[in-house]
């Protein structure tokens, strides 16, 4: 079966290439790391290569999960001022989105779009129920995650990243010699646009990834386009002005996530505190294995689970452009635990790099000017879109595409 992506042309050639989007995020990665030294406290098996200025990757760490070795210092995020990691913190209702109703009779729609508006502008994350995919066709994404990983490490191999590259299998990416390590595995595949899906690293085994993945992109291609008139209804805008910004070429990534699991729960950390830099992300969490958290007035606050559910969150790029402000792109990270392995997919949708971005047109006025300069879809650490760059609210935060 041939099964190369279709995903429709691009019309226009990108301004910015993959590279140069690819170099943004390292830059802004490593500004943002602070962690320990790599030469404390490592086994011979665990050392860790660190190359600063281009990225690196450790041993991955389901290979120190099955050693049983203890974790090297690396990977110990403890003393970050908040307590033991797995300590417990309390669970949460985040809204509750039903997809069907929202694209149903205006009153049925109506009421979503409130629900709609409250998550955006509150938590800057909701659920979303009803959108279209079969409980059947989820669990298929689920399970092309769950195979991937289990394959034999020299079959995940094939598909290492490359030095200087994001994409492929991999570690927590090391970009500064001081890093604390994540205790997490990843694989991290462009879908769209066409010109900058690079097959090599989408695995042929199984042998439904391929295609699975596929029709996963296009069905978040079409909820994507949904919830952005959805999010411009509920601020009663124009439909189409956010997802007029997309532009042709629009970028949708994937990260399959790996969390095996870890000796060391109460110290070391899944995904460190960050917010994401696109402008939507969609989540596909773990239908049994919790971890999530998202932080809400300075506490953090778990997701519960809904199988088959997919959680959105703002980023960055809806936050501070699009919404000039009225959407939040809220902090969350994912801690670890000692008994279960724990998968998530995460696909980060974010505009054409050729695209200028900027707050829609109704959300400025005199009493609220712009809060934000105008930017390409490029996604830039928060500091980099301010107009002041010395007023930034959120500096140390983490990003993450
Ligand atoms: O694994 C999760 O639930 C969240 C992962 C995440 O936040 C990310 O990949 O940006
Ligand atoms: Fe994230």
């Amino acid at each position: 079966m041939n099964c190369t992506p279709k995903f429709p042309s691009p019309r226009r050639n990108l301004a910015y290439t993959q590279e140069d989007f690819h170099f943004c995020h390292l830059l802004t990665k490593t500004r943002r790391r602070v962690g320990k030294s790599c030469s404390q406290d490592q086994t011979a098996s665990q050392r860790l290569p660190c190359k600063m200025g281009s990225v690196s990757m450790a041993t991955p760490v389901q290979e120190l999960a099955t050693d049983g070795q203890d974790p090297s210092e690396r990977y110990n995020y403890g003393g970050s001022g908040g307590g033991a990691l797995n300590a417990s913190v309390p669970l949460v209702e985040i809204p509750t989105v039903d997809v069907g109703r929202l694209i149903s009779s205006p009153s049925a729609a109506n009421h979503e779009l409130q629900k709609l508006s409250l998550a955006l502008s509150s938590w800057g994350c909701f659920q979303v129920v009803n959108h279209g995919m079969t409980n059947s066709f989820v669990d298929r994404v689920h399970e092309i995650s769950k195979q991937f990983f289990d394959l034999p490490k020299e079959e995940k191999h094939r598909y290492i990243r490359e030095p200087d590259s994001i994409e492929g299998y991999g570690t927590d990416m090391i970009v500064a010699e001081n890093q604390t390590l994540d205790w997490i595995d990843r694989l991290y595949l462009t879908l769209n646009p066409p010109n900058h899906v690079q097959l090599k690293f989408w695995p042929e085994k199984p042998e439904t990834f391929r295609e699975t993945l596929q029709e996963y992109g296009v069905k978040l291609g079409e909820l994507n386009q949904i919830l952005l008139k959805a999010m411009a209804k509920s601020l009663d805008l124009e439909e189409n002005c956010f997802l007029d910004q997309y532009g042709e070429g629009a970028l949708m990534t994937a990260r399959f996530n790996l969390y095996p699991p870890c000796p060391r729960p109460d110290q070391i950390i899944g995904v460190k505190p960050h917010a994401d830099a696109s402008a939507l992300t969609f989540l596909l969490p773990d239908k049994e294995v919790g971890g999530l958290q998202f932080l809400k007035d300075n506490e953090w606050f778990t997701v519960p689970i809904i199988p088959h559910a997919l959680l959105v969150n703002v980023g960055d790029q809806a936050e501070v452009i699009m919404s000039n402000g009225v959407f939040k792109s809220p902090v969350h990270r994912v801690v670890t635990n000692s008994e279960k392995e724990r998968h998530s997919l995460a696909v980060f949708c974010i505009p054409s790099a050729g695209q200028e971005i900027k707050p829609a047109e109704g959300l400025i006025s005199e009493t609220r000017p712009a809060l934000y300069k105008k930017e390409f879809g490029v996604p830039k650490t928060k500091a980099a879109y301010h107009k002041d760059p010395t007023s930034v609210r959120l500096l140390g935060r983490l990003f993450a595409f």
